[in-house]
């Protein structure tokens, strides 16, 4: 079983690189930078990653993000994670950065995309591992500060795929980011937005509505929700749901709760990805792993998820055409037939 999860090609649709730092990059990124930190070494930081819920977790997410200042820093965050995924066997990944954590400490957003930018290009000319990156707004900043971003980010359009919406989602509403989610479609950003991960189902009723967003990042609290849960299986909206994450910041309290299965068997369009993988516990190949084993998940469940995301992704029918392919081949190896 474990080499049916390590050797399936996945894709990854939801994943913060500023969520890739692991405590050994902080350490050497605060020497290089000359910055000091609160942590005496790197296993007290990590000792330091017990979360209670999204804003506990959010609190260290931005400290740490705080060593980040050159385009070189950038580069080698962004590089260590598809090292990662590549070891993992990830194909083809859609990646969220957040400018705004970054341009209020005085680093230029050149810095910020020219890095990211160029260790995607290096793994697609290496590995030809495939990519997207989605600028995303914080939203416990104002709308405002959203546009003002967007604006920033005007010379570097031809970089950015999609537009996205994350941090505390308890009280900032899909609804506070209206104006400038159609700004963004005006320009022809993609839309994607998280919601349903703390805050309630009509978050993603909103999200889908207001925001006009083609997926919908977490979305775990549909299940509380039959119509809406029977519209995002209709529709098929994709939800790019984070099994580990959903476990660390307390959205479940064990793995065998998690709604995954429960949404994958009512037909909606749902996907495994890692979210903030230095800060849950593990990448691609764990999230998997960990439904296999937490949740009871079959290899034809697991087969449908790696489907799912293909589907989802913003690659080219084409490339989708051969991904496919490949994932249904890999299922016949281990006797998984899969229907066209
Ligand atoms: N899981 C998450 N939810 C909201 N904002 C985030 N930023 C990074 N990870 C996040
Ligand atoms: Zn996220």
């Amino acid at each position: 079983m474990t080499s049916f999860i390590s050797e399936l090609p996945k894709v990854e649709l939801h994943l913060h690189i500023e969520g890739t730092l692991e405590p050994e990059m902080v350490f050497a990124l605060a020497q290089r930078n000359g910055i000091t930190l609160d942590y005496a070494d790197e296993s007290a930081l990590r000792a330091a990653y017990q979360f209670s819920d999204l804003q506990s977790f959010l609190d260290l997410y931005y400290q740490g993000m705080q060593v980040l200042q050159t385009e070189q820093d950038f580069f080698d965050l962004t590089w260590a994670y598809l090292e990662r995924s590549h070891a993992d066997n990830v194909r083809h990944v859609e990646v969220f950065f957040d400018p705004q954590a970054h341009t209020e400490r005085g680093v230029p957003l050149a810095a910020v995309i020219g890095g990211i930018v160029r260790a995607l290009e290096q793994a697609r000319r290496q590995w030809s591992l495939t990519s997207r990156l989605i600028l995303s707004f914080l939203r416990h900043l104002s709308q405002a500060a959203a546009f003002d971003t967007l604006r920033q980010a005007e010379p570097f359009r031809q970089q950015l795929s999609g537009i996205g919406l994350d941090s505390a989602e308890q009280g900032n509403p899909p609804t506070k980011f209206a104006q400038v989610y159609a700004a963004a479609q005006a320009q022809g950003y993609r839309l994607v937005a998280h919601a349903g991960e703390e805050g309630p189902a009509s978050y993603i009723r909103d999200a889908l509505d207001i925001l006009k967003v083609e997926r919908i990042d977490h979305g775990v609290a549909a299940i509380d929700d039959a119509p809406l849960m029977a519209r995002l299986a209709q529709e098929r909206i994709p939800l790019t749901v984070c099994p580990l994450s959903n476990l660390k910041l307390q959205v479940i309290n064990d793995m065998s709760e998690h709604p995954m299965l429960a949404l994958l068997h009512a037909g909606l369009c749902v996907t495994v990805n890692s979210d903030d993988p230095a800060y849950f516990g593990g990448y691609m190949n764990a999230n998997y792993r960990a439904l296999q084993q937490g949740l009871g998940a079959s290899e034809r469940d697991l087969l449908q998820l790696a489907l799912n995301s293909v589907e989802a992704c913003w690659l080219s029918p084409e490339e989708k055409a051969v991904l496919t392919r490949e994932i249904k081949a890999h299922g016949e190896k281990f006797g998984v037939a899969m229907a066209n």
